[in-house]
């Protein structure tokens, strides 16, 4: 199958007033044979821009289409925009992007003003421009409007006060969409402009010391084109899906208030999983990140997916921006080499035969791989024959009716992204639409079932599987127990009988009733406690898995952090005496940390205590007791508590010296001791102690704190550990 890398086109904003006039970012474009330099977006252009530690180097970005300040709206859209017009009309998903710092003029690019339209006017015009000269086919076009506010999505065709937060699903042919947003036709750019004003109103845009109408959500305008051939019977169906992202915001430049920070913080999160996404991606790594931000989840099908894309990459000039210019630019390059396999998005609309119902778990086929239009617009030329398009398997049995998008069907369950792809295994869906047509059932998804009828199956299937395997593993685990109890009986019938027990089988014929009885109990309780044992790993499993698929894209030092920043929720918790939720925070602290030894030591501790509703007091090791010069050594040591080493989850700290200054994010805080220590009253989280401990031989490791806590941990009425009195012969050997 084909595939098509992202197109990057690289546009930098004119200066505005007040803005200093600088040389730092600039777009170069390569001279023709008069000495004449090209123009904007011509191919050989780059950005340059010099290295914020070494003025005296540059840095250059070749992309196949770089805009300066004085590139138009309409040079833009007749080099980059205008060729995805056909992609869209061949049946196949184009998807652009704004990308860019706030203020670099993302908005301007893809909305523009009423003077001076950007991309989506243009791209309405033309959509329109190019219906009007299709005869053959009878054409209508769809908009939908979402926005990405904090991490959720809301319909901005509906008003905000109706506008529910909607959930994100994924059929079962793995293609992501937004469940029940709405979906209108448009019949002219008059209608379409009605519309995208009213709703375009709804976006939460908000004001900052960088932009006074910032956008703080990522906005998602979705045009589809359903055509459909009434002669064949079947219908093409072709999308733009036109995102103007919320920009990455530097807060010391935004002056957020707290508000404004929460919505920073939401976007600047979704950017930085966008940027792990194609990490990820450009890596081959086996898990892309895409669940990890709703952006990126509805983003799927444009990165690595089966729709064409074209990134924008908006910069803004100067050297206040320098850094977030290169951060940009980085983003960039990186993209370019994400590939896509698109896909035209073709139905049969025939009639099927009323299926039996095992052919509702039928595959559909394969979709057709788009046509040569896509790779005449793709940077790469580059084609493989690798099998049919991604498409993940569902967890759901394969018995359930998959769902669709409610095509024709007054718009919910509308599926922006989604490529519902081949012929024969949807005519059963079609029929199941037109069912549901005749009928008036709000809030179906084309399926003659409600949504909720839907998710109760779900959740039954799922509840019903877990207990297979519960059921299986419980099985597993009888027939090892009754195999081992078989074992242990040959070999007791073995056993000479010079050596035999009281237990031999005359023996325990022998038993008097009653006996019995309370072991059989016990058996039982055993049998109990087994069990919830095997539950408790397997919710243990689901969580770690969890967070170890977290960690496995965090860099080293992101960890470290993540882990610390777990550690030291956890401790507040566990001060506060919500043990439970400590020891939560604590193993998911572990998956970030797994080497941490005392912080394993740290969960045991907890687990004993929760275990035996014991409290948990993390005590302050005794100050250690020693004579003569030993003591004078000891007093010089830093007094560090047990509850600071179980914290330490730094290991890379410099072996000796002293807390460095990044210790305060998470490795300062008040110890409960009061002690004299040197840190006043502040506690350590780096690795100094750690160090210090591993280099330590084993038995003084034990007795500085293995023999303390071992005793915490057996038994929590000997919290102290206090060093035993020497004997006569050791104080006489001392005194020599
Ligand atoms: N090419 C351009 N020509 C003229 N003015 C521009 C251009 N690009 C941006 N601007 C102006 O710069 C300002 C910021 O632009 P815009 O709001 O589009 O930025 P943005 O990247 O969308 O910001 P945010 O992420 O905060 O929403 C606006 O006043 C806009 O009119």
């Amino acid at each position: 199958m084909a595939t098509a890398k992202i197109k990057i086109a690289a546009r930098l904003r004119p200066r505005l007033g007040g803005e200093l006039v600088d040389d730092s970012v600039k777009v170069e474009h390569p001279s023709n044979e008069t000495g004449e330099s090209s123009s904007s977006g011509s191919s050989g252009s780059i950005i340059s821009v010099t290295n914020p530690r070494d003025p005296t180097q540059v840095f250059k970005f070749p992309f196949s289409s770089c805009y300066d300040q004085s590139a138009t709206q309409e040079e833009i859209f007749q080099n980059d925009v205008q060729p995805m017009i056909d992609v869209v009309y061949s049946g196949v998903t184009v998807t652009i992007f704004a990308y860019g710092v706030t203020s670099s003029g993302k908005t301007h690019t893809m909305q523009g003003t009423k003077s001076d339209p950007g991309v989506i006017p243009r791209v309405i015009r033309a959509m329109f421009d190019k219906k009007s000269t299709i005869h053959e086919h009878k054409v209508s076009l769809l908009v939908s409007y979402m926005e990405i506010y904090k991490d959720e999505v809301y319909d901005l065709l509906v008003t905000r006060e109706n506008a529910p937060k909607l959930p994100v699903r994924e059929n079962d042919a793995g293609m992501v969409f937004v469940a029940n947003l709405t979906s209108e036709p448009i019949s002219s750019i008059e209608e379409f402009d009605v519309i995208y004003n009213r709703a375009t109103k709804h976006r939460s845009v908000g004001s900052t010391n960088l932009n006074h109408a910032s956008s703080r959500s990522h906005a998602v305008l979705t045009i589809e084109v359903r055509m459909s051939d009434p002669v064949a019977d079947r219908s093409l169906i072709g999308k733009i899906n036109l995102v103007d992202l919320a920009g990455s915001e530097n807060n010391k430049l935004t002056g957020n208030d707290a508000s404004r920070m929460a919505e920073s913080s939401a976007i600047n999160k979704s950017l930085s999983v966008l940027g792990q996404v194609v990490h990820a991606l450009n890596q081959g790594a086996s898990r892309i990140p895409y669940r990890n931000s709703k952006l990126t989840r509805i983003l799927q099908d444009a990165l690595g997916g089966s729709s064409v894309g074209l990134l924008i990459c908006n910069l803004a000039p100067g050297i206040k921006f320098r850094q977030d210019t290169l951060n940009t630019l980085n983003f960039a390059v990186r993209t370019k080499n994400v590939e896509n396999k698109p896909v035209i998005n073709e139905r049969d609309n025939r009639p099927a035969p009323k299926p039996h119902f095992a052919a509702l778990a039928m595959q559909p086929p394969a979709p057709k791989p788009a046509p040569a239009i896509v790779q005449a617009i793709s940077t790469s030329g580059s084609s493989s024959s690798v099998g049919p398009i991604r498409s993940r398997s569902s967890l759901v049995p394969v018995s359930r009716v998959p769902r669709v998008s409610s095509y024709g069907a007054g718009g919910n369950g509308y599926q922006p992204f989604a490529l519902p792809g081949g012929a024969a295994g949807r005519r059963v869906f079609n029929e199941k639409i037109k069912e549901e047509d005749s009928g008036d059932r709000s809030g179906s998804l084309g399926l003659g079932m409600t949504e909720k009828e839907i998710d109760e199956r779900i959740s039954k299937a799922v509840e019903m599987e877990v207990a297979r395997r519960l059921e299986e593993r419980e099985r597993a685990r009888e027939r090892e127990e009754e195999e081992r109890r078989a074992k242990e009986r040959e070999v007791d019938l073995q056993r000479p009988s010079s050596h035999a027990k009281p237990k031999s089988p005359k023996k325990e014929q022998s038993l008097p009733s009653g006996v019995l009885t309370p072991l059989l109990k016990r058996h039982r309780d055993l049998d109990d406690e087994l069990k919830n044992r095997l539950q408790e790993l397997e919710r243990k499993f689901e969580r770690g898995n969890k967070e170890v698929q977290l960690a496995d894209v965090l860099s080293p030092v992101s960890k470290k952090k993540t882990g610390r920043a777990y550690v030291a929720l956890a401790r507040a918790h566990s001060e506060k005496g919500d043990l439970q939720v400590a020891l939560d925070l604590y193993r998911k602290a572990e998956s970030y940390v797994p080497d941490n030894v005392k912080l394993k030591e740290r969960i045991i501790e907890i687990e004993w205590a929760v275990k035996n509703d014991r409290e948990f007091v993390p005590s302050p090791k005794p100050p250690r007791k020693a004579k003569g010069k030993k003591k004078s050594k000891l007093a010089k040591e830093p007094q560090v508590t047990e509850d600071d080493a179980a914290m330490d989850v730094d290991d890379e700290a410099p072996k000796h010296g002293h807390p460095r200054g990044r210790t305060a994010e998470f490795g300062t805080e008040r110890t409960n001791t009061g002690a004299s220590s040197p840190t006043k009253g502040k506690r350590r989280l780096d690795a100094n102690q750690e160090d210090e401990d591993s280099a330590e031989t084993p038995p003084k490791r034990q007795r500085r704190a293995g023999k303390g806590k071992a005793i915490v941990i057996e038994s929590s009425d000997e919290e102290e550990w206090v060093p035993p009195a020497p004997s006569k012969k050791s104080k006489r050997a001392m005194a020599e």
